[in-house]
């Protein structure tokens, strides 16, 4: 039993009360490996900006919850050393059982996620509720969620979303404790969040895809004012990145995300948590992609996972600054 307190990590009420005041909003990026890492704290250092770190399942299974847990202590100590003692949250994405949460909790995390979304309401009540009784015990923070998301939340069809109904809100929020929610309003998961027909095309021809619910956001804040909002799926597919992944041999087809105006919109409101990996995913992958074909002779992997480094600060600098406001908070 660690806690997080002793590896100098904080949970995120202070960081959402501060967000919320302060009209931007946290960013939460997911790391999987040690560049990745050390692009986010070096980016957050840069901006100034307070981040949460966040361990999937898929991160759990590639890199091991222990390996990743330590990198995050080690983050810390990094961020000091980079020069600013930022606020990092160690948050575990879309826990899906209490055992998962509790595990992380006992390892040194600072906040979950339960993510009983797809249960029936009674029984993601109760997950969440006994999941939030044993965190609380040790200041850890909860996120729950409400409503599906299209894509891998969404089993069914990628184009359906069930979105958060805001009259289960009150409900929900009051009976679990939670401290923050997690809602559908139009977003999913991955590179491919809207068909191509779905979209419109703009005076320079780039594809628009239909808006965010902001009116069912709206209902939500109306219901629970003050409460921090967390947005999953976040990722606004960058199409420069998708271009030069194409152009060195890639086939990332249709890859359309959420524009970044809607996301700053977000910010504004009542949403303290957004939520972007596949962003990451792509700007390594174009770096490793034009490296590897520009330089065909190269095999020493830091000279292709150097650069893919520096193109993934770059990206996160721009969402600390440009998108989120988070830049300057910390
Ligand atoms: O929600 C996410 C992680 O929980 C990430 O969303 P993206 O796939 O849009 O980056
Ligand atoms: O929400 C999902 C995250 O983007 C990460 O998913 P993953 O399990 O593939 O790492
Ligand atoms: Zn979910
Ligand atoms: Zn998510």
């Amino acid at each position: 039993m660690v806690s997080y307190k002793e590896l100098g990590l904080v949970n995120t009420r202070e960081m959402f009360e501060k967000a919320m005041a302060g009209k931007y909003a946290i960013p939460a990026f997911n790391f999987n490996n040690m560049e990745q890492m050390q692009a986010i704290i070096q980016a957050c250092v840069e901006t100034a900006s307070p981040v949460i770190l966040q361990v999937s399942s898929g991160a759990r299974k590639y890199a091991n919850q222990t390996i990743l847990r330590y990198m995050a202590q080690g983050a810390v100590e990094y961020a000091k050393e980079l020069g600013r003692n930022i606020p990092i949250c160690l948050h575990l994405d879309h826990g899906d059982t209490f055992e998962l949460c509790k595990s992380c909790i006992d390892m040194g995390f600072s906040s979950v996620m339960i993510d009983g979304s797809h249960l029936p309401y009674d029984e993601n009540v109760a997950l969440t509720r006994k999941v939030v009784e044993y965190a609380h015990q040790f200041d850890v923070t909860v996120e729950g969620e409400l409503g599906v998301l299209a894509g891998i939340e969404d089993e069914v069809s990628a184009e359906h979303h069930t979105y958060t109904e805001p009259d289960q809100v009150v409900d929900f929020v009051t009976k679990t404790g939670v401290d923050s929610l997690a809602i559908s309003i139009g977003t999913s998961h991955g590179a491919n969040k809207f068909r191509p027909e779905q979209c419109t095309r703009n005076a320079e021809g780039v594809l628009v895809p239909p808006p965010l619910r902001f009116d069912i956001l709206e209902e939500i804040e109306k219901r629970i004012p003050g409460f921090p909002i967390v947005l999953h799926g976040s990722s606004s597919v960058p199409q420069k990145y998708v271009d030069i992944i194409n152009k060195y041999g890639g086939a990332v087809k249709d890859a359309i995300g959420i524009p970044e105006d809607q996301l700053r919109k977000a910010a504004e409101s009542a949403v303290c948590k957004i939520n972007i990996d596949s962003d990451g995913r792509l700007a390594m992958t174009a770096a490793v992609r034009e490296i590897l074909w520009t330089k065909p002779a190269e095999f020493d992997p830091r000279k292709y996972l150097g650069p893919a480094r520096e193109w993934l600060k770059e990206l996160y600098k721009h969402k600390c600054e440009k998108v989120l406001g988070s830049a300057g908070k910390a």
